[in-house]
């Protein structure tokens, strides 16, 4: 690999990048390359030999159906967290041998493009993608809808994130990643510190992402506003409708200032502009305000939505309407507010001086209370409640119990004497993995296993569905209980490597809780082969869990349409009264209009794929090529009028027919 010194003047064809540049001396990578290219290969074979290219291309990459989208949300987060979590074993490993002048396996070059891309990962592509997939798929069938406001919109959100996952796993096998921490802050992240690509695959990747979840954010929004059932009032939504809406407006209003921040730091990087920089007038405290505006909303922007999910998932299990629905929502709304008025919490440490610690101190201890609301209504949901413990609610217990010991270490960071000490430190890591582990992955664990059947007609498997559960759950807490006291004992993070071997134990039981992640990872999917194979068997009809929201009023799966006609709304748990009147469809339908699927978003984010990898490498003429085609196929598709079609009344009866038979 290249030192930051020997950098060769650019080429015009090739730019910056150079033989050099890729890492085959590394025989990790190396290996790693071999792998994916063999199971890339493998998975390529097979789908010629079954034929699959044209259906995947006509059914998936084009469609502009939300549920399919939703679905190709959530397996990007599946894999990408195969990735992120690979990342985190290796840094489980080495800071399990690298004790007391030991130098482990990673050198500091490489275990800090380890962290960066773990935290990026982490948090951009599998959290984000998790959570976004669930909006997609669950809020439009919650609300009556046919589909998102603007389909096309949504599958060209979708494939710009795509776009920007593969950027960062581009740079693993072509040049190299960030070595700056997920949030890059300068100077380290600016041009003199940062001198490689690493840095600039971030900034393009999260630029090209961000462009899909603002317009999918947006698209939310309309969504929720704008194409509810007749006669359903916001007030009727079920929670996770609300969590969805919620989320979007902190989408709207916080991605802006991420995609400033970003341009900002790349015109100081690219064009030697001096926003950030510590000579000619910049500050380097501006972009950790500005990153932090954002980056606080984020953070319950990732769990807002499993708030919504934990609540649908309480109340279908305790047999009980969620208790306190109006303190529910309006709780929700107060977090939303507060989530913006609270960022200087996390550099209480960077000379704000006593008052201004305290003001946003308190602030951040004030957001404990709309969450305990949450979480005692929750509680008092499941008080007297038929409690049913299926997988579902497994996770959901998981959560209440370890969300909240999160929430806790949280607020004890929200003093700022006690954040003095502890800033920085494994205690915040162990805080952090503890509100995101046992908050936004256990409720997404518990979302995939409750819609599932209604995604594709069969439940998952229950045995591999416990298994799971009680890996990740005892897990987690070997994982990330010892982080915790090292913490408290000074240990820092971001270490490859420490002088006092006395700390030793603690990190080795840190990684056998990883591994029991890893079991519990492995079982999960274990558990989807299984049921897909036993899928006869698991076979069910469109309400499994007997439960109280409209999705469970379609098919499972439902049919392209959703409904097949209008429902007139009348208060909250429409389903739930749906089968207390002994609702049934009508039987006579009209035909009903559709989208047609199109190619143009994923266009476009191959061609913002092309742009952002040749800006990576400073390719100019290529950058000019990949961002014309951008706008000529954008335009392009302005003059595209064969955008939709009817499906013929009969075909509906036919469908319903055969749904009601299944
Ligand atoms: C899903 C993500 C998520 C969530 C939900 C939270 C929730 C909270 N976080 Fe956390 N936080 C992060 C993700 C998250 N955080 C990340 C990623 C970082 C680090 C980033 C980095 O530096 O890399 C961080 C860092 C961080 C810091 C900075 C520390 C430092 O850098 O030194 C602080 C400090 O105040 C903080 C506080 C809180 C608080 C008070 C909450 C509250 O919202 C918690 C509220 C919940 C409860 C309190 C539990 C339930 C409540 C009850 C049962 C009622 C009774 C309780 C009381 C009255 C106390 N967080
Ligand atoms: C599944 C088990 C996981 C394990 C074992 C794990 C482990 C780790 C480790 C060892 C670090 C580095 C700590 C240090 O700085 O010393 C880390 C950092 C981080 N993790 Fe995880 N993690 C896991 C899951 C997650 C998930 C699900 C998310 C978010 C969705 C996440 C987000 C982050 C972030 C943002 C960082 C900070 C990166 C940085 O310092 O810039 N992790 N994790
Ligand atoms: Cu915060």
């Amino acid at each position: 690999m290249l030192t930051e010194t020997a950098q060769p003047s650019p080429s015009p064809i090739f730019g910056r990048l150079t033989l050099d540049w890729i890492p085959y001396h590394e025989p990790i990578l190396v290996g790693t390359f071999a792998g994916v290219a063999l199971g890339g290969l493998l998975v390529l074979a097979l789908m010629s030999y079954f034929r699959l290219w044209g259906p995947l291309w006509r059914n998936w990459v084009t469609t502009v159906d939300h549920k399919k989208i939703g679905i190709m949300y959530m397996i990007l987060g599946f894999i990408m967290m195969v990735r992120g979590f690979a990342d985190a074993l290796m840094m489980r490993l080495q800071q399990a041998m690298a004790a007391g002048g030991v130098e482990g396996y990673l050198p500091s070059h490489h275990y800090d493009q380890v962290f960066t891309a773990h935290g990026v990962i982490m948090i951009f592509f599998v959290a984000m993608a998790f959570v976004t997939g669930l909006m997609n798929y669950v809020m439009p069938l919650q609300i009556g809808a046919r589909d998102v406001a603007f389909p096309f919109l949504n599958n060209f959100s979708f494939w710009m994130t795509v776009a920007g996952a593969l950027l960062v796993n581009i740079s693993l096998f072509i040049g190299e990643f960030a070595r700056v921490g997920w949030l890059a802050f300068p100077p380290l992240s600016g041009a003199s510190y940062s001198t490689g690509p690493g840095m600039d695959y971030y900034l393009w990747a999260l630029q090209i992402a961000g462009v899909g979840t603002t317009l999918s954010g947006i698209n939310m929004i309309a969504t929720v506003l704008k194409m509810r059932a007749p006669g359903m009032k916001l007030m009727d939504m079920p929670i996770f409708a609300w969590t969805s809406l919620i989320t979007n407006v902190l989408i709207v209003a916080a991605f802006p200032v991420l995609t400033a921040t970003l341009a900002l730091l790349t015109l100081d990087r690219y064009l030697g502009f001096h926003f950030f920089t510590n000579d000619f007038g910049g500050n380097a405290m501006m972009y950790i305000n500005l990153i932090w505006v954002w980056g606080h909303p984020e953070v319950y922007i990732l769990i807002i939505p499993c708030f919504g999910v934990i609540s649908e998932v309480v109340a279908t299990f305790s047999g009980k309407p969620i208790f306190g629905y109006r303190t529910m929502v309006w709780a929700t709304a107060c977090i939303m507010v507060l989530s913006f008025v609270v960022w200087l919490h996390h550099f209480f440490t960077m000379g704000s001086g006593a008052s201004v610690n305290t003001f946003f101190g308190i602030t951040t201890m004030i957001i404990a209370v709309p969450t305990g609301v949450k979480i005692f209504n929750w509680l008092f949901t499941m008080y007297k409640g038929r409690v049913r413990l299926e997988v579902p609610m497994l996770w959901v217990i998981g959560f209440l119990v370890t969300f909240t010991i999160g929430g806790m270490s949280g607020v004890l960071l929200a003093v700022p004497p006690v954040d003095f000490q502890l800033h920085n430190t494994l205690f915040l890591i162990a805080h952090f993995h503890n509100v995101i582990i046992g908050g936004v992955v256990f409720a997404v664990y518990a979302a995939v296993t409750y819609w599932w059947p209604k995604a594709f007609g069969f439940r998952l498997d229950d045995t591999w569905g416990r298994r799971s559960f009680w890996f990740w759950f005892v897990g987690f807490y070997f994982a990330f209980m010892p982080l915790y006291a090292l913490g408290l004992m000074g240990v820092t993070r971001r270490m490859n490597a420490y002088p006092d071997a006395g700390w030793q134990p603690y990190f080795i039981v840190a990684a056998f809780g990883a591994v029991l992640i890893l079991l519990g990872i492995l079982s999960t999917f274990a558990g989807f082969y299984v049921s897909i194979r036993d899928r006869k068997r698991l076979a069910c009809g469109r309400d499994p869990w007997d439960a109280r929201t409209l999705e469970w009023a379609t098919q499972s799966p439902p049919a392209p349409y959703n409904f097949p006609e209008d429902i007139r709304i009348v208060g909250r748990e429409a389903f739930w009264h749906m089968k207390q009147t002994g609702f049934t469809w009508s039987g006579h339908y009209r035909p009903i209009h559709m989208p047609k699927n199109t190619a143009t978003g994923a266009l476009i984010s191959a061609a913002a794929l092309v742009f952002g990898f040749a800006m990576v490498w400073y390719i100019w003429w290529l950058a000019l090529l990949s961002f014309a085609a951008m706008l000529a196929l954008g335009i392009a598709h302005t003059f595209n009028y064969n955008r939709d079609y009817h499906i013929p009344s009969d075909e509906v009866t036919a469908t319903e027919l055969k749904g009601a038979a299944a």
